[in-house]
């Protein structure tokens, strides 16, 4: 299968916005949401700060920093999909006044961020880098963007390298998250994952894709049995 186009995984998330954060918390069994926080932990945002969100969709990683950022650092959370920054907002208004007024959200590609050089503290991007039509060009701009010093979290999915482990997650893209999908008339865009991640690139080629770009420190680290991946870069 090729890759999609842009436009196709633009339409992807603009389509399964209504269910994609049930979808992720009963997939995961609510796993994702511990997935993210190591991912935050693995990039220490510190108050005050402004951090950039790439891929945010529904804005749940944007949160996560916009609490430690809180109260007078800021956090863009940059997305081309406009219904999930949709639900991305919408879940915003119930959060503290403290927490809000840290939050921006932007609708815009990250492999083309209109932000200055040198702009920001540091940045995560939970789930996207598999997503972006250019893992160079998303790393490259990402890389423009950072102050010297700054650090970031990548988390995504990652293929385990035991065989079981293989076999498992396989058994489980294919045979419980397509399903469920499926009862939701969302079978090819859930059926998207499996392909997407035999397409991306194992944590030692993410390194030598991030150190390419400029990153001075990359390394990456597999979690949950191998099955999800954080690159943690530092520029
Ligand atoms: C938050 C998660 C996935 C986000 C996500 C990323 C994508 O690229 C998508 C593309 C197309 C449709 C949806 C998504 C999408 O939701 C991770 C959790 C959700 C996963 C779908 C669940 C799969 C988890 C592991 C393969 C197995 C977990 C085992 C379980 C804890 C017993
Ligand atoms: C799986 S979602 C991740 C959302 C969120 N970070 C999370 O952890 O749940 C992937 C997101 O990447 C966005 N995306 C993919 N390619 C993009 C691009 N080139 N520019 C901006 N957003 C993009 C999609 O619209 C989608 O919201």
């Amino acid at each position: 299968m090729s890759q999609p186009s842009e436009t196709d995984i633009q339409q992807i998330f603009d389509r399964i916005a209504p269910v994609y954060d049930r979808f992720n918390d009963l997939l995961s069994l609510g796993q994702h949401r511990i997935w993210k926080k190591m991912a935050l932990r693995w990039c220490e945002p510190q108050q005050g700060e402004k951090w950039l969100d790439l891929c945010c969709g529904s804005g749940d990683m944007t949160a996560l920093v916009a609490q430690k950022v809180a109260p007078t650092g800021q956090v863009i959370g940059v997305d081309f999909s406009k219904e999930l920054l949709a639900i991305a907002a919408d879940k915003a208004k119930n959060y503290s006044s403290k927490i809000q007024k840290c939050l921006t959200w932007q609708q815009g590609n990250v492999l083309h961020l209109p932000f200055e050089d040198n702009s920001f503290n540091g940045a995560t991007l939970a789930y996207g880098l598999r997503n972006v039509a250019s893992i160079p060009q998303c790393l490259s701009e990402l890389h423009r963007v950072l102050q010297n010093g700054s650090k970031v979290a990548v988390l995504d999915f990652h293929r385990p390298s035991d065989r079981l482990m293989q076999s498992f997650q396989d058994f489980y893209l294919d045979r419980v998250v397509v399903p469920l999908a499926d009862r939701f008339e969302m079978t090819d865009e859930y059926a998207y994952i499996a392909p997407s991640l035999a397409r991306f690139p194992i944590g030692s080629e993410q390194v030598k894709l991030a150190k390419a770009a400029g990153f001075n420190q990359a390394k990456h680290y597999a979690i949950a049995n191998g099955m999800m991946g954080i690159l943690v870069l530092q520029k």
